[in-house]
């Protein structure tokens, strides 16, 4: 395990929109790690999933995906990569089994291996029962949960996803965190952006902060904990004390 690539490695990274939106950030993510990425509104957490998935191109810095410089072989890194957004698209008019069929199309797999994958994927979230129904009907974990199947068709070594629970019920919620859980037990990397702390403390190996585009503090819990002036016991507590605006002068927050 030690000689494998790290699943995300980012250096410097920069984004500005007139404004700084990611400001030098350094993160890296090990193979089966689960981390999450937390911050307030505007703090740079889609940013910089965004640059990572390709989909913004970043001013400065470096970023591999699997030891492939996205950078250099956006193909080679989009191939190791999914990518959950907030607003997935998912084609109502299609049916699960035909909306796997189709992202795997977009992937170039053979039909022999895609749909062994594609039924793995829709029995684990229990939507197997469903896939041949049209997506129009569906509620929103349903949507989820499908979005999800086709991020995961093509196996891909780091999974990122942003505000993936967000609105999701707790059923739905309890089977997307499995999910995400089962595939670091597999070896994939797991990136997530949420405001649910909850999630952040009982699930992530690791939390990182970011504010105003910097890591301003990454760690277990319990290294948080001791980072934060509070000391306190919920990670709710801490996050508030670290990202809490600082008079001069005043010691906390991990610079
Ligand atoms: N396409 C864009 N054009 C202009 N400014 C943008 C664009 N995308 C993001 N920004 C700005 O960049 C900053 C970081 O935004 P970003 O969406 O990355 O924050 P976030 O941490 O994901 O916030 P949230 O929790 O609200 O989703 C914000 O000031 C935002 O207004």
């Amino acid at each position: 395990m030690t000689d494998l690539p790290d699943a995300l490695r980012l250096r410097n990274l920069h984004k500005s929109f007139g404004k700084k939106a990611v400001d030098g950030l350094d993160l890296t993510i090990r193979p089966g790690e689960f981390y999450a990425l937390l911050g307030a509104n505007g703090a740079g957490k889609t940013t910089t999933l965004r640059m990572v998935a390709g989909l913004l191109q970043p001013d400065a810095g470096e970023i591999f995906v699997d030891g492939v410089d996205a950078r250099k072989n956006p193909i080679a890194a989009k191939q190791r990569i999914a990518w959950l957004p907030d607003e997935p698209l998912l084609y109502d008019k299609l049916t699960p089994l035909e909306y796997l069929e189709f992202v795997a199309g977009l992937w170039g797999m053979t039909a022999e291996r895609a749909g062994p994958r594609a039924e793995e994927l829709l029995r684990r979230l229990n939507l197997w029962e469903q896939r041949n129904q049209r997506c129009e009907g569906f509620s929103r974990g349903m949507r989820q949960k499908t979005v999800l199947a086709g991020a995961l068709i093509h196996e891909p070594r780091l999974l990122m996803l942003d505000e993936p629970l967000t609105g999701l019920d707790a059923g739905a919620a309890r089977q997307v965190k499995d999910m995400l859980v089962e595939q670091t037990r597999a070896g994939v990397a797991v990136i997530l952006t949420t405001h649910i702390l909850e999630v952040a403390e009982k699930i992530a190996d690791r939390i990182g902060i970011i504010a105003d585009g910097r890591l301003i503090a990454e760690g277990d819990l319990n290294h948080l904990r001791s980072l934060s002036a509070a000391q306190t016991a919920s990670l709710e507590e801490v996050f508030l004390d670290l990202t809490a605006p600082r008079e001069p002068g005043v010691n906390g927050a991990a610079a």
